[in-house]
């Protein structure tokens, strides 16, 4: 077991580069299996969720060759048998985007049910009702999903809810069918617009995305090309609130700050000062912050992702701050964690009543996922004394090298191992 132990009250301070977004190489990765000919794919994070999809990959028939650090070569001619192994499959929510590039690539792919993190119920109607409109069909056998068509041809596809990953699987299946599909009420994150670039310098034919009507004009082939990943919104996110709430100063490199305003925004209300640049934000404490009310929602809204991340900087504002919670139904388990420290807040639903205290104390906690742990994180950082934090397998699905990044900004982080041998002896 691995563990975050961070001695907390130091400021952050210099400048941290972000990092490839997680939410579009998970779904670029995937759309590999559609190119004819290799793929060079820039500016992947290395975080766990790339490693398993590679190694979905590998063991599907890809080879993949490391150009450098960030730069995979991705070869799927290989690949003929569309079956996704189901150890790695249950480990991550975005295996389940080798549905639809499966679908769109063979008419055929069997994908288990998807991991990820647990926020309640996490259906998958809305991806299955557009491959069926598409012309499949599909079962569940042995937790694992079979979805066939002898053909796929385009319909219009109007989503009930809006889904980042029914948009996306809908897309990576309908690219290559014949005719033309137009998804409705379509997600409209960054990473539906990346994967909607990628697809189409590799010669779709897809408009609108990043709007909420999708309109897909099915092609015969798609080429392998070179393409470098969007920055994380997410994670440049974080950095801006660790930065706020260790009342510090820091220059968050390599970011698309139009992606980062709905952030920009709830820290100038707390009172925080946000500069913008070309590719850059700093993000500079600047005097006691103050409350204010979030609601998550789909983009261009506040992101659900960052919704642990500022709850955590609202608990160090002062008065009390309302927070509500607009895509899942169970976003608030990490509250009980962060009452450990300190946190005052009381939840009910999917609303969370947030009042001030001056700072965290430590206290042993764990991440009970991915953006519960940096919210972990971002409290032991401003916290007087030393936190440890359990379970950061959550926190390593979506952040690269956080505590070299934070270690480098200031912070007193290690990681440290302990082998289950020594656990089994001590319980
Ligand atoms: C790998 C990835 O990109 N994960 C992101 C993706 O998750 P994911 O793609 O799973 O999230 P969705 O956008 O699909 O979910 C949004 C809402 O729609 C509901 N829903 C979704 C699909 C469906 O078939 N039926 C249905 O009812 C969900 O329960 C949820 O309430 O978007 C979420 C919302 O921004 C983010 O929190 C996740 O980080
Ligand atoms: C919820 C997240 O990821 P996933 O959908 O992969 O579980 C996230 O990135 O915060």
């Amino acid at each position: 077991m691995e563990k975050y132990i961070i001695n907390g009250g130091k400021k952050l301070y210099g400048e941290v580069p972000i990092s490839g977004a997680k939410n579009a190489v998970v779904a670029i990765l995937a759309a590999t299996i559609l190119a004819d000919t290799p793929c060079v794919i820039e500016n992947i994070p290395n975080i766990s969720d790339v490693s398993i999809l590679t190694s979905i990959l590998h063991e599907m028939g890809a080879s993949i060759k490391v150009i450098n650090k960030t730069t995979l070569e991705i070869d799927t001619r290989r690949i003929r048998n569309p079956e996704v192994p189901y150890e790695q499959a249950k480990r991550m929510r975005a295996s389940y985007y080798f549905l639809g590039s499966l679908l769109g690539q063979f008419k055929h792919a069997k994908v288990p049910l998807p991991g990820g993190c647990n926020f309640g119920v996490r259906p998958i109607d809305q991806h299955l009702k557009g491959f069926k409109t598409l012309g499949a069909d599909w079962n569940l056998e042995y937790g694992v999903i079979n979805v066939k068509a002898q053909k796929l041809t385009g319909s219009t596809i109007y989503l009930d809810v809006v889904s980042v990953g029914a948009t996306i699987n809908i897309m990576l299946a309908a690219v290559k069918a014949e005719g033309v599909s137009i998804i409705e009420n379509a997600a409209r994150e960054p990473h539906i617009v990346d994967l909607a670039n990628f697809l189409n310098s590799m010669g779709a034919d897809i408009m609108g995305a990043g709007t909420d009507t999708i309109k897909i004009r099915g092609v015969n082939h798609l080429h392998g090309v070179e393409y470098s990943i969007i920055p994380d919104q997410i994670e440049a996110g974080t950095y801006m609130v660790a930065a706020a709430a260790t009342k510090g100063d820091l220059l968050i490199q390599n970011v698309i700050p139009k992606h980062l305003e709905p952030i920009t925004v709830k820290l100038r209300k707390m009172g925080v000062e946000v500069t913008e640049y070309d590719d850059a934000v700093r993000v500079r404490y600047v005097g006691s912050l103050k409350q204010c009310d979030v609601k998550t929602l789909p983009h261009p809204g506040f992101p659900t992702d960052m919704q642990p991340q500022i709850t955590t900087l609202l608990c160090l504002a002062e008065g009390t701050s309302i927070v509500k919670e607009g895509v899942w139904d169970n976003r608030f388990r990490y509250i009980d964690e962060l009452r450990r420290m300190g946190a005052v807040v009381s939840v009910d639903g999917r609303v969370a009543v947030v009042e001030g205290i001056p700072h965290f104390t430590a206290a042993p906690v764990k991440a009970v996922d991915l953006r519960a742990g940096a919210a972990m994180v971002i409290a032991a950082l401003s916290a007087e004394g030393t936190t440890e934090i359990e379970d950061i397998f959550h926190v390593e699905r979506g952040y690269e090298d956080i505590e070299k990044k934070l270690l480098a900004i200031g912070a007193d982080v290690k990681k440290i191992s302990i082998p289950d041998r020594v656990l089994e002896q001590a319980l």
